[in-house]
């Protein structure tokens, strides 16, 4: 008998490992390492891929199609939601995977996270789950400060301003019974078995890096700075929760960098120089820091650039100085004109992929530490029928969440030029020229 147990577990570990062909990524200074080789990636923002993996409500269909078509282009790094929070806000997401301030957890998209992982496994790529949102279109840190104030949930797209939403979301750093359920959401899914794949999230290579959340702010720029203790406080802490919880995984926390850190790159540089934090994260938007207007395309296209380049090399020199990677794992820009449409162009969207991506390539041939971008955000095959273009339950899920126009930023599977650009960029990555 003890022959015959031997074959057996021999041969799964054997059918286990020949799947399993890809190592957890790791980082050696200011890079990526995985099997043993530096890793850069191009990746993209999938924020719905547990919601298109769920097998009620979702689109199992659509989700591979989607998958196969990101790993044709070279796309092997996947930016996803992985906990939402239920909630009255307006353009917050339905369903939501964390049901109630009970922490129960809906498992149909847990099942869909299930399956989106497997599948991914399956096309040797990587996950960045962040476990919360600063914005309100997923509940996020503003739907746990209703839970545990009492308050009506404060509603930036009923109020129309965002300060006052800022300073509220950010409440949820000092709020300890929100705290005390944020981290209960995290064991649950850090130590989550993956029904399809039977391994445990924590032992799954696929997953590269938790994220404390999305863009995770200290409050607003105007009144955030008396809570910027609290915020670096969280930061570390809460990196060390998961770490302890998934040694084996990077943990990193969804910042946007200085723009997301009271306008201060010393605030985001003492935030991230915790050794809880693996690599560093920031984001740029060109149009939402009004760098860039789409409907002036020539007079302002020049000078986003030109802030562009000092926010990347602002960011790049702090990654140098703390000895971490560092990923721009959020850029974008509309189409032309500021339109949704496949039928609407998309020239200075490309133009800008085009230098982004450049940056990072002539920062990969001077071994910096700029690993890596995900775009924001991928449409896919998604459509819509909504005259406001604004979604609504039981419609396509596209790159931009529901507080925003579907198609706003959304890269769709019909963008060729943009899917050439992201494509080159992976050649000249992985020099697959
Ligand atoms: O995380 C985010 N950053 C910018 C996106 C586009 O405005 C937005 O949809 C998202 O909340």
């Amino acid at each position: 008998l003890s022959i015959i147990i031997f074959c057996v577990s021999a041969c799964v570990d054997t059918e286990y490992s020949a799947e399993k062909s890809s190592g957890f990524v790791r980082v050696e200074g200011t890079e990526f390492v995985l099997n043993g080789e530096p890793y850069h990636y191009v990746g993209a923002n999938m924020w719905y891929g547990a919601y298109l993996g769920a097998p009620q409500g979702g689109d199992r269909e659509r989700l591979l199609k989607e998958l196969d078509l990101l790993a044709d282009k070279g796309v092997t790094n996947l930016r996803v939601l992985a906990a939402s929070e239920d909630s009255t806000l307006m353009r917050a997401v339905k369903p939501a995977i964390v049901e109630n301030e009970n922490g129960d957890l809906n498992e149909n998209l847990l099942l869909g996270l299930d399956f989106l992982l497997a599948e991914m496994a399956k096309r040797d790529m990587k996950a960045v789950l962040y476990l919360n949102n600063f914005w309100q279109w997923s509940g996020g840190m503003s739907q746990y400060v209703a839970w545990f104030t009492g308050n009506e949930v404060l509603d930036p797209d009923v109020i129309g301003k965002w300060d006052p939403f800022m300073q509220n979301s950010a409440m949820f750093y000092r709020l300890p019974e929100a705290q005390k359920l944020y981290r209960k959401v995290i064991e649950r899914i850090v130590t989550r078995t993956n029904t399809v794949t039977e391994k445990p999230y924590s032992a799954d290579p696929t997953i590269m890096s938790w994220q404390l959340a999305n863009e995770p702010r200290p409050g607003s720029d105007a009144d955030g700075r008396p809570f910027y203790p609290a915020f670096a406080e969280w930061v570390d802490t809460t990196a060390g929760f998961i770490k302890a919880l998934a040694p084996q995984q990077l943990v990193s926390t969804g910042n946007e960098g200085a723009m997301g850190t009271l306008g201060d790159a010393d605030l985001f540089e003492r935030s991230h120089a915790s050794d809880n934090v693996d690599y560093l994260t920031f984001h740029m938007w060109i149009k939402n820091w009004s760098w860039y207007d789409a409907t002036q395309p020539e007079a302002t296209f020049s000078t986003a650039k030109a802030r562009a380049t000092d926010y990347i090399n602002t960011h790049v020199a702090i990654a140098n100085r703390l000895n971490k990677p560092i990923v721009l794992e959020e850029f974008g820009v509309e189409r032309d004109g500021g339109k949704f449409t496949r039928a609407d162009s998309t020239q200075y969207r490309d133009s800008f992929y085009r230098f982004v991506f450049d940056a990072i390539e002539h920062d990969q041939q001077a071994q910096g530490p700029f690993a890596g971008s995900n775009f924001w955000a991928w449409g896919g095959f998604g459509q819509t029928q909504r005259e406001d273009f604004m979604w609504q339950p039981g419609d396509d899920f596209f790159g931009d969440p529901p507080q925003e126009a579907q198609g706003l930023n959304s890269v769709f599977a019909s963008d060729a030029s943009t899917l050439s650009i992201i494509n080159q960029h992976y050649q000249a990555l992985t020099n697959k020229q």
